[in-house]
C-alpha cells in the first residue's frame, strides 16, 4: 500500500497506469504463470507448486498481484513480468537478454525484498537496479506530484553521472522526474527550487546531505525505494557520517537495495539501514575467480625508485593502446600527469583527480570514453565507472588499499563481454598482497619485466625540474604524499613506510634533494630496517642523469613490443617463496610505527633553505637534515657527498643541454635566414623580368621592395649588418655578405 502524503502537495490525483497498460502488465506475468481455470486473473498461482510464491507489494487498493520468484531462470527482458514503458526502454538501450546478477536478482527485487547483491565488475549491477527503481515507482503509479520515490546514492560524481544517463535511457518512456545532485556544480540554489519536484535522485552522499540541511521543504518522508551502488564503499567510514545522517532521515518503510562487486556482509552495516530480512545474492560463489574471467592480470616486483621508469617504459611500449594507471594520491597524478606530457611519449596523456573542477572531471572522463589516451586517476576512477570503449590495460603504479580496492581498479577492464589486461607494480614489501588477492579468488599472475627494455626518466625528470621550478614543487607534494598516503595505510602487514628506499624514490622524480620527512631518528631507522628485510638497494650515483630517452621502433608491431616489454619470463605466484620473504618481516610495523611516531612534515621541505660551511661553501640543506645526532659527522659527510654528487650531475647534465639549446637556436637562425635569402632572390627575379637592361637602379629598386615590406615605417636598415644601409649595396653584394656570415657561423 501507498503510504499516506502527508503533505497535502503529496496527494496523488493522476492514475500512472492506464487500465490498458494495467491489463498488459497482469498479461505478460500470466504469460509465464498459468492461472488455475476460473480463478481471479489478478491472484496468479505459481507454475510448480515447489516454487515459491513472492506476494507482490499492493500496487493497488483493490487488488493484490502475486508474482513468481521463480522467474530466476527467464534469460530474455521481455519474459518478465516488467512494464512495456521499462521494456521499450530496455530495447531502445539495445538490452535484451540478462546477464547472471540480472537474472539472479530481479525476480527478489521486482517483488519488493531488500538485497544485497554482489557480482563481478562490469556484469550488469546497474541495470539489476534501474529496473526494480523504475517497476516500483510505476506500479505504485508515482508521479510529479508525489515527489521523491527513490534515491540512488553513489560514491563518485563521474558513477552518478553513469548512473543517471542510465536511468535516462531505460526509463525514458516513463513519466518520472529524475535528478542528478552532485557536488561542485554551481547551480545548488537552482537545484534548491527544483529538487521536490524530482521523483528520482540520483546522488553522492555530501550533496544530498546538503539538499536534506539547505533545502526548505525537502520530503522524502514518502520514499519508496533506496539503492546504495558500491555498497561497501558507502558504509565504509568515509561516508559513516554522511550516511548516518541521511539514514536517519528516510522513513523506515522502504525498499533497501545494496549492490557492489565486493559487498559487505557486516551486521552492523545491515542494521544501521534497517534491512528486513535481506536476500544475499552473490553470482560470485558460482565461480571460480572473484574477477572476470576475459581479465588478464600480472604483478611485477618494481623497486619504488624505478616505478616512473616502468611506467614510462610501459607506456611507450603500447601507445596504440588506451590504458588507466592507478596512483595513489591527486599530486602524483598530477606530477606524472606533467612531467609525462612535458617529455612526449607519443600518445595523448590526461589525468582525472578530485582536487579538479566538476567540470573538467566531466570532460575529461567523456574523453577518455572516447578517445585512445592514456589517464593517469586517482581511486576516484576505480569504482563503477564503464568506459565506453574498452579500457585495454589496466596499470596500478601504487598497490591499492586492499583487495576489494585491487578488484574495483582492475575491473575497469574486461567488462560485459571484452577481455582486458592489468599489471600491478609492487615494492618488495609489497608482494604479500599477492597471498591475499590469492586467497580472495583473484588469479594474479607474477611476471618479471624485460629491464632490458627499461628506459631511465630519472635523469630526464631532474632537468626538467631545473628547467620548470613549478614541477620541483609539484614533486616534492608527490613524494610527500606518497609517503604519507602509504604511513596512513590500515594494513600494516603490506605497507610499511620503513621499509621504502626513501632517498632513491626522492632521486627517481627527479628531485636534488630529498625532501624532509620527520621520520623519528634516521639512525634507529636503518637498524630496524636491516633488522627486518633487505632493501632493494640502488645506489644513488647509478641513477643517471640521461639526457635521451630511446624511442620506440616504430618498425616492431604492438604485440611484438608488448611481449618484449612485459613477458621476458612468467613465474606463477610462488608461494613458499612469499612464506620465506614474510619470516623476513615478522616484526609488526604498527609497533615500531608506534614507537617512532612518524611525522611527515608536509609545508616545509628542507630544499628551501640555503646552509654555508665554515669556508662560505654553500652547502645541501640535506647535509642538515643528516645531523641528527651529535656525533653523526661521518653520516653528514656521506650524505653531503652523494647529494653533491648529484647536483654535479644535475649541472653537467643541463650544460649538456644548454649546448644542445644553442645548437638547435643557431640551427634555425641559419634556415631562417636561408629562407630570407631565398625570398629575395626571387623578388629580384621579378624585377629582372620586367626590365632586363637596368642593373644598378634595379637591385636598388628590389632591396627596397625587399626592406619596404619588413618595415612599415619605410625605415631601410639590413637586418644581419647593422649600419649597413640595405640600399647602398648591390644584391650581389648583399649576397655575398649573406654566405659570408653563414660560413662564420659554421667555422
Ligand atoms: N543485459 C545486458 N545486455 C547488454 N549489455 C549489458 C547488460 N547489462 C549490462 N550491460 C552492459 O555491461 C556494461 C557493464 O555494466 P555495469 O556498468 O552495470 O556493470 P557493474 O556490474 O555495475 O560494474 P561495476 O562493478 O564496475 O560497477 C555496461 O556497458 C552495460 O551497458
Amino acid at each position: 500500500m501507498k503510504p499516506k502524503s502527508k503533505n497535502p502537495k503529496f496527494t496523488r490525483k493522476k492514475k500512472w497506469v492506464s487500465e490498458v497498460e494495467e491489463i498488459e502488465l497482469l498479461e505478460s506475468w500470466i504469460e509465464y504463470g498459468k492461472p488455475d481455470s476460473g480463478s481471479n486473473p489478478l491472484s496468479i498461482k505459481p507454475l510448480s507448486k515447489d516454487a515459491p510464491i513472492g506476494k507482490l507489494e499492493d500496487n493497488d487498493d483493490e487488488n493484490s498481484l502475486l508474482l513468481f520468484s521463480s522467474y530466476g531462470g527467464c534469460k530474455k527482458f521481455v519474459q518478465y513480468p516488467i512494464s512495456q514503458k521499462t521494456k521499450d526502454g530496455l530495447a531502445e538501450g539495445k538490452f535484451k537478454v540478462t546477464t547472471d546478477i540480472q537474472r539472479a536478482s530481479l525476480p527478489h527485487t521486482l517483488c519488493g525484498r531488500d538485497i544485497l547483491g554482489a557480482a563481478k565488475t562490469g556484469s550488469g549491477k546497474t541495470l539489476a537496479f534501474i529496473i526494480p527503481v523504475l517497476e516500483k515507482l510505476y506500479r505504485a503509479r508515482w508521479g510529479p506530484e508525489d515527489g521523491v520515490g527513490c534515491i540512488i546514492i553513489t560514491p563518485t560524481r563521474e558513477l552518478a553521472g553513469q548512473i543517471f544517463d542510465v536511468l535516462n535511457l531505460v526509463g525514458k518512456r516513463h513519466g518520472f522526474s529524475a535528478g542528478l545532485l552532485i557536488g561542485g556544480r554551481k547551480d545548488v540554489e537552482v537545484e534548491k527550487e527544483s529538487v521536490n519536484d524530482l521523483n528520482i535522485l540520483v546522488c553522492t552522499p555530501g550533496r544530498l546531505l546538503q539538499h536534506m540541511d539547505e533545502t526548505q521543504n525537502f520530503d522524502c518522508s514518502q520514499l519508496q525505494i533506496l539503492v546504495l551502488d558500491e555498497a561497501d564503499r558507502i558504509l565504509d567510514v568515509g561516508f559513516k557520517q554522511a550516511l548516518n545522517a541521511i539514514i536517519s532521515q528516510l522513513p523506515k518503510k522502504r525498499q533497501t537495495l545494496l549492490f557492489s562487486a565486493t559487498q559487505t556482509k557486516s551486521i552492523q552495516d545491515l542494521a544501521r539501514l534497517s534491512l528486513k530480512d535481506p536476500e544475499y545474492i552473490s553470482v560470485h560463489k558460482e565461480h571460480v575467480t572473484a574477477t572476470p574471467s576475459r581479465l588478464q592480470q600480472t604483478a611485477m616486483i618494481v623497486p619504488l625508485d624505478q616505478k616512473l621508469d616502468m611506467l614510462w617504459s610501459f607506456i611507450k611500449a603500447h601507445l596504440n593502446s588506451k590504458i588507466l594507471v592507478f596512483l595513489s594520491t591527486c599530486k602524483q597524478v598530477k606530477f606524472v600527469f606533467e612531467a609525462f606530457k612535458k617529455l612526449r611519449p607519443g600518445i595523448p596523456l590526461t589525468c582525472l583527480h578530485g582536487r579538479m573542477k566538476q567540470e573538467v572531471r566531466m570532460v575529461i572522463y567523456s574523453q577518455f570514453c572516447e578517445k585512445r589516451t592514456v589517464l593517469f586517476s586517482t581511486d576516484v576512477a576505480s569504482r563503477g565507472l564503464d568506459f565506453n570503449k574498452a579500457v585495454d590495460w589496466v596499470v596500478q603504479v601504487d598497490c591499492p588499499d586492499d583487495t576489494a580496492s585491487y578488484i574495483h581498479r582492475v575491473g575497469r577492464t574486461a567488462r560485459y563481454h571484452s577481455g582486458g589486461r592489468s599489471v600491478l607494480f609492487l615494492t618488495p614489501s609489497e608482494e604479500v598482497i599477492l597471498q591475499k588477492l590469492q586467497s580472495a579468488k583473484v588469479p594474479v599472475q607474477l611476471i618479471k619485466a624485460n629491464t632490458k627494455r627499461l628506459q631511465s626518466v630519472s635523469g630526464l625528470l631532474g632537468s626538467l625540474l631545473v628547467k620548470y621550478p613549478s614541477m620541483q614543487a609539484l614533486a616534492e607534494r608527490a613524494f610527500i604524499t606518497y609517503l604519507r598516503s602509504i604511513h596512513k595505510q590500515r594494513d600494516k602487514e603490506v605497507f610499511d613506510v620503513m621499509k621504502l628506499p626513501i632517498e632513491e624514490f626522492s632521486a627517481s622524480l627527479g628531485l636534488p634533494m630529498t625532501p624532509k620527512v620527520r621520520f623519528l631518528d634516521r639512525k634507529s631507522r636503518a637498524g630496524t630496517v636491516s633488522e627486518k628485510a633487505p632493501q632493494p638497494k640502488i645506489a644513488v650515483e647509478n641513477i643517471e642523469a640521461k639526457t635521451s630517452i630511446e624511442l620506440a621502433d616504430p618498425n616492431q608491431s604492438k604485440e611484438e613490443m608488448e611481449k618484449a616489454f612485459l613477458f621476458e619470463k612468467e613465474t606463477e605466484i610462488d608461494e613458499e617463496r612469499i612464506g620465506a620473504e614474510n619470516g623476513l618481516t615478522a616484526v609488526p610495523a604498527t609497533r615500531i610505527l608506534k614507537k617512532k611516531k612518524l611525522k611527515i612534515n608536509v609545508h616545509r621541505p628542507v630544499g628551501t633553505r640555503v646552509v654555508f660551511d665554515e669556508e662560505g661553501n654553500t652547502l645541501p640543506p640535506l647535509a642538515a637534515f643528516a645531523n641528527t645526532d651529535n656525533t653523526g659527522c661521518g653520516k653528514d659527510l656521506v650524505e653531503h657527498d652523494i647529494v653533491q654528487d648529484r647536483y654535479e650531475k644535475l649541472r653537467e647534465d643541463m650544460k649538456n643541454r644548454d649546448k644542445e639549446d644553442k645548437e638547435l637556436h643557431k640551427k634555425r637562425l641559419e634556415k631562417m635566414r636561408l629562407k630570407e635569402k631565398m625570398k629575395r632572390r626571387r623578388a629580384a627575379e621579378v624585377l629582372s623580368g620586367s626590365d632586363d637592361e637596368e642593373t644598378e637602379d634595379r637591385s636598388t629598386k628590389k632591396s627596397k621592395i625587399y626592406f619596404d615590406s619588413d618595415n612599415e615605417d619605410g625605415e631601410k636598415e639590413n637586418k644581419y649588418e647593422p649600419g649597413i644601409k640595405a640600399d647602398s649595396i648591390s644584391l650581389a653584394e648583399q649576397e655575398a655578405l649573406a654566405l659570408n656570415l653563414l660560413s662564420s657561423m659554421h667555422s
